[in-house]
């Protein structure tokens, strides 16, 4: 008998019950296999997961290839012929011998997917933003640490020396304590829309697409052609979460990194337009948070989306800079530092650094920090340690916008004090007969 969604199977049970056995915190650091080569299934090889795909194949074994579309599973297959193919991601891990898992499906099957690896001590990459909700991210972090397997969240940018050498730099204090932070995405408009209401009309799906599994856990939705897959889904809360979602985990990352940020204390975001199923058109969110040894006594963080960017005098730059169309500035006692997508960092204003040595650091492979630390032991950059609570930070501006109030953040408790409408924002709810024990 098939077993129902999501319904985990008897091996996976046991899975389950052996990781509650264990409830001890590991880091996440790779023990050297005996086997050097990772085995690794694959879930979601359309899209970011295609290349996902060739980077963490590379030194390893791919051996399951799984898609809800069967078309994006047989371009995948052409190059890893002796991986097994699923369109359900739940049978892949009915299959032995699987050492790890990437999940580049649309944000809303994140973590379902990633839970169930990690309760089956499955090594994860699970692409950014770590999850869907905020109570997602912080399951996810405690399985992991349960686990003890290796995690990497999908965002690559952390890896490069672009993004090192401005957290190296704010943190040697070359621009002193910082007090406040601006970080800006051209999206969405340019990339998907925001702003929309679903049609009532409907089409029919596809014959190589399962739309069933593409809802996966979210609400019961009618296909709509070009509306929602692929890629558009990011406009729909029911499947995305917006441009901060989108966007966030790459550009706050650098931030939160330098700073050693932990959650903030106070969210605001204002924006529209305010709709029930779709994210905004554009949208501002202020952070304040607590301050840290690279900080004033507070710290405030800014994020601006759909092409809006702090005022151009602020960055104290040279009238003919030209700047990003994403990125971060850091202002600080003693001036600003600059970082971009892909722009490398500057110091403004320029006379005051003429002489600053920048730090020397090198790229490195993301995906392959994460195969090599399964293999050989090591650590990755983006444990869910760190890029669960990045996450959270993240994903309560969309709380701030959809609640259309101040939060006043209990981390501990994971609650927008006085303000219960937002528990719902929080934790979402899983379509019936997809629920997942403990999401
Ligand atoms: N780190 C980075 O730079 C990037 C990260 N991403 C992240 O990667 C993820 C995927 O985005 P993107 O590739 O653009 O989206 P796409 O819609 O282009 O691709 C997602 C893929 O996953 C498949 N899929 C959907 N649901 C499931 C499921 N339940 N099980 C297995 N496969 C599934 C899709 O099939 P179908 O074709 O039927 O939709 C498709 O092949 C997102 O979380 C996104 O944030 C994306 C781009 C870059
Ligand atoms: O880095 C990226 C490139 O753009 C995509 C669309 O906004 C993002 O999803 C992705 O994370």
């Amino acid at each position: 008998m098939p077993h129902s969604p999501l319904r985990p199977t008897r091996r996976q049970f046991l899975g389950t019950s052996a990781a509650m056995l264990a409830p001890f915190a590991f880091p996440t650091v790779g023990r050297a296999m005996a086997n050097s080569k990772v085995n690794i299934a694959c879930i979601g090889v359309g899209g970011k997961g295609a290349s996902d795909l060739k980077e963490v194949a590379v030194g390893h074994n791919i051996v399951a290839l799984c898609d809800v579309d069967t078309d994006r599973l047989e371009t995948a297959a052409k190059n890893f012929k002796e991986a097994k193919k699923f369109q359900d991601w739940r049978e892949v891990f009915d299959m032995k011998g699987i050492d790890a898992v990437t999940v580049s499906t649309p944000d809303h099957m994140h973590a379902p997917v990633t839970l169930t690896a990690l309760r089956l001590k499955k090594h994860c990459y699970t692409q950014k933003p770590l999850t869907h909700s905020i109570h997602e991210a912080r399951v996810l972090t405690k399985a992991a640490a349960e686990a003890g397997v290796v995690t990497q969240m999908g965002t690559q940018h952390h890896a490069t020396k672009r993004l090192k050498i401005a957290v190296q730099t704010i943190r040697d204090g070359v621009i002193g304590k910082v007090s406040e932070v601006h970080c800006w995405t051209d999206r969405p408009g340019t990339f998907w829309k925001q702003g929309l209401e679903r049609p009532a009309t409907s089409d029919t799906p596809p014959a190589n697409l399962n739309w069933d599994m593409f809802l996966g856990v979210a609400p019961e939705r009618p296909f709509v052609a070009k509306l929602y897959h692929p890629f558009h889904w990011r406009g729909w809360w029911d499947f995305g979460t917006g441009a901060l979602g989108d966007m966030g985990c790459h550009i706050m990352d650098p931030v939160v990194n330098a700073l050693e940020l932990g959650a903030p204390t106070t969210v605001k975001a204002e924006g529209g337009p305010l709709l029930p199923e779709s994210g905004p058109t554009s949208c501002k969110v202020d952070y304040e948070f607590p301050g840290t040894k690279h900080t004033t006594a507070t710290v405030k963080v800014t994020w601006y989306e759909a092409g809006a960017q702090p005022p151009r005098e602020i960055f104290q730059a040279p009238a003919d800079w030209k700047n990003d169309t994403n990125g971060v500035l850091f202002r600080g006692e003693k001036g600003n530092l600059f970082v971009g997508f892909p722009i490398m960092p500057k110091l403004f204003p320029v006379a005051d650094f003429e002489n600053h040595k920048w730090p020397e650091l090198e790229d490195h492979n993301h995906y392959q920090e994460w195969t090599s630390a399964i293999a050989n032991g090591g650590k990755t950059g983006c444990p869910f340690s760190y890029s669960g609570p990045l996450t959270e930070t993240v994903l309560l501006g969309n709380v701030a916008f959809r609640a259309a109030a101040t939060i006043n953040w209990d981390s501990a408790n994971l609650k927008a004090t006085g303000l219960p409408a937002a528990d719902k924002l929080i934790r979402r709810q899983y379509r019936k007969g997809w629920e997942v024990e403990g999401l």
